[in-house]
């Protein structure tokens, strides 16, 4: 017992990485219920995180984020184990996945993806060697400063990535894209997919709506996870009805913005 506690004060505490339940979730068919966090704040993502969702969305391509403040989310959601905060890129780019991850960040969602040639950069780009290029540093937060001794030989285990489909390639390629390994979610991005089908911001149009049936069915044919942002809640129903199971079902800006306004309105006219 004695030799145990030297070893153990000589080596500093030894932890394991946390569970990602959210990962665990989807490859079980199960819904995971996300909020997208755009208000890119420590304080507010903290208040999402405790609401009970599985999962958040920690956006850095359309919300004033950078590591900094990313990692200062992460570090404010970490109050809520059971809330899988993920993290939006604002691009594929290899250096900013690796500085991410090393910040903590292991679910990421990375925007327009249009080939599986690109899905298999991102996934080598969150891999260390021989699976992939991700730089190695011996400790940073991903790692719990060293104190996750086998970290790197298991961080795969606990990352998910979220590709998402926002284009007419995107679409036709979505079968190829979810058959990489490593891939664990097509995410239909509503808003530029249906811009780039030509009815900006309208994702109910019934060409845009047969492009998302066909994402969620690429992705169930090998075996994947869909997801999809949907704050109405009645798409938010169907599209968990049809099978997508990572879905976000509203955003804390449209939750801030929406109910001050209807605040307002019940006692100033507009
Ligand atoms: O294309 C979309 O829609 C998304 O990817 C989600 C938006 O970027 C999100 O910021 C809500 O507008």
């Amino acid at each position: 017992m004695y030799d145990n506690i030297q070893e153990n004060c000589a080596e500093g505490f030894a932890m394991q990485e946390r569970i990602n339940g959210l990962k665990q979730l989807l490859q079980a068919g199960q819904p995971g219920i996300g909020i997208w966090c755009s208000l890119a704040t420590a304080l507010t993502t903290e208040v999402v995180a405790g609401a009970g969702a599985d999962w958040i969305l920690i956006d850095g391509e359309h919300s004033p984020n950078d590591l900094r403040s990313i990692v200062a989310q992460l570090q404010a959601a970490g109050a809520y184990p059971t809330c899988e905060p993920a993290v939006r890129l604002p691009s594929d780019d290899a250096n900013l996945i690796k500085q991410m991850m090393d910040g903590g960040a292991r679910s990421l969602m990375v925007p327009n993806v249009r080939t599986a040639d690109q899905a298999r950069a991102i996934v080598a780009a969150m891999s260390y060697a021989p699976q992939g290029m991700r730089g190695f540093s011996v400790g940073h937060r991903a790692n719990a400063f060293g104190r996750i001794k086998n970290y790197h030989a298991t961080a795969r285990e606990q990352q998910l990535l979220a590709v998402q489909i926002e284009c007419e390639t995107g679409v036709a390629n979505a079968a190829e894209i979810a058959a990489v390994p490593g891939v664990d979610v097509l995410f239909v991005g509503p808003g530029d997919l249906s811009t780039n089908m030509g009815v900006m911001g309208n994702p109910s149009a019934p060409h845009v709506q047969a492009a998302i049936q066909s994402v969620l069915d690429a992705a169930r044919g090998q075996g994947k996870a869909a997801g999809i942002l949907a704050p109405q809640q009645a798409d938010a129903e169907r599209y968990l009805q049809a099978g997508f199971t990572m879905v976000a079902v509203g955003s804390d800006l449209g939750l801030l913005a929406r109910g001050s306004d209807d605040l307002v309105a019940r006692f100033k006219a507009r």
